[in-house]
């Protein structure tokens, strides 16, 4: 049994074309921001505030792991948490099993964290998790004097990690760009002498080092070449306690937002959502394809940019999407795919590979959730293209592999489609947005529980 205990039966789904949503909405905070949150407080001496945090599954797994490592993670109320964290090199040996459930980010984060530490921790997750792929974080770790003490085939979980007493600092090339590689060197680096750099060619989420100055790092962002950029840290800081407010998760926002696009005669409102630019490729994309997409109320919130987002009913065409664009919206293609099913034309989604390692292989379920619901797509290497022609037949069965994005996504899907859309499981929808039900049912959205849809 994982830790979020979805080895119990599936819970299926039925959406229904609704008529118009209408309304405002404020999702639940970052998921990116919140398990830093913890993070950074747990590597503080001190107390750390946190309002706003996302109270999902992925998230409190990582407080979990945080309390286990030594610090003491408190929920003080709705989304407000405290934290009295231990400082950098401070964590203490866990007794258990660090179990992260269904979340990529929670566990490779904290292989930094533990490298940076004379401590040794075993890691595990769901069936998902264990699928997905960990030698590019034991392998810079390893570079810096991480020892691999076991893991199973392929360096994938569960897996034990054993921090040096002398960590090495390092200059990384990242292979892809991943901010979840990203910060785990650099959180690795917060425990090692000298300066530890991480190089990517393509800029991916900046979460880690906008929080690491926060928490008073000291830290340097260089351009590298046309797209990438050069992170360097300064090792062993004294992080001061600093309060952390949440702004809302643009990666959830953009289920409604979607939706309220599909839907004929829309209007809705989305409180708060942070506008990060390197989060922000699919409004640049929707925009493209015509969505009438307005930022309302800009402004500045705990350091992240954020604005309310009205979006209303949208004739959308088809566009190209570059791959250099696929990191700031790494998350969000297969609701961009439902999106691109509902336009008129061809949209070609450019360099997807990074869709086969997430939750699911998520190129492969979104083709396929395209087929169940009669949509003509294809796949070309690790391009999809999705051939619009202004409506969706419906009417199928998704499979969802245990990924919260392929079960939202497609419930999306079936608001604005001909035919009712079923969707296999929405158990996992509690790792990154619990309030989804009841947040798109408020707005007007009709989707049926697994009462009237087995
Ligand atoms: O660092 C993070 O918080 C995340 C990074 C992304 O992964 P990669 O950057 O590894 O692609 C994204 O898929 C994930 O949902 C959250
Ligand atoms: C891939 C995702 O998260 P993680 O890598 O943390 O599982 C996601 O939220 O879409």
């Amino acid at each position: 049994m994982s830790s979020t205990g979805h080895d119990a039966n599936p819970v299926p789904a039925l959406a229904r074309r609704s008529a118009a949503l209408k309304g405002r909405v404020r999702v639940p905070g970052d998921k990116s921001v919140s398990h830093r949150s913890l993070i950074f407080g747990a590597l503080t001496v001190g107390e750390t505030r946190i309002s706003g945090l996302l109270e999902g599954e992925d998230v409190l797994n990582t407080a979990k792991a945080c309390a286990a490592l030594g610090a003491t993670v408190e929920r003080l109320g709705e989304g407000e948490w405290r934290v009295e964290g231990v400082g950098v090199g401070g964590l203490r040996q866990p007794e258990g099993v660090l179990d992260f459930g269904n979340a990529g980010t929670g566990s490779r984060l904290m292989m930094g964290v533990v490298a940076g530490n004379p401590i040794t921790a075993t890691f595990d997750g769901d069936a998902s998790l264990r699928r997905r792929p960990m030698r590019r974080i034991l392998d810079p770790l390893e570079k810096m004097g991480v020892q691999v003490v076991d893991a199973a085939e392929g360096g994938r979980l569960p897996l034990t990690l054993k921090g040096p007493k002398d960590l090495v600092p390092i200059t990384y090339e990242s292979p892809v760009a991943s901010a979840q590689i990203k910060s785990a060197v650099l959180l690795a680096g917060l425990g090692a002498p000298g300066e530890t750099t991480v190089i990517e060619k393509e800029a991916s989420r900046d979460h880690t080092e906008r929080m690491l100055t926060h928490f008073g790092a000291q830290v340097t962002v260089e351009p590298y070449g046309a797209h990438g950029r050069k992170v360097t840290l300064k090792g062993r800081p004294e992080l001061k306690p600093a309060p952390i407010r949440v702004p809302a998760d643009p990666s959830s926002a953009a289920f409604p937002l979607v939706a309220a696009l599909i839907v004929p005669g829309s209007d809705v409102v989305i409180e708060g959502v942070m506008t990060n630019p390197l989060r922000t490729g699919l409004f640049i994309t929707l925009k493209e394809m015509g969505a009438d997409i307005v930022f309302e109320n800009e402004r500045v919130e705990g350091g992240e940019s954020v604005a309310d987002i009205r979006v209303r009913a949208s004739a959308l065409k088809g566009v190209d999407v570059p791959a250099e664009r696929a990191p700031s919206m790494i998350d969000e293609y297969p609701v961009l795919a439902v999106a691109a099913s509902f336009a008129v034309g061809k949209t070609r989604m450019n360099g997807l590979s990074e869709l086969r390692v997430k939750e699911s292989d998520r190129l492969a379920a979104v083709a396929d959730g395209l087929a169940a619901a009669g949509v003509t797509y294809a796949i070309e290497g690790d391009d999809l293209i999705v051939e619009g022609t202004g409506s969706v037949p419906g009417g199928g069965a998704v499979a969802t592999h245990m990924d919260h994005r392929i079960a939202m996504s497609f419930l999306v899907m079936g608001l604005a489609a001909t035919n009712p859309l079923k969707v296999d499981d929405i158990s996992f929808i509690a790792t990154s947005f619990p309030s989804f039900l009841p947040q798109m049912r408020g707005l007007g959205a009709v989707i049926e529980d697994e009462a009237v849809a087995a």
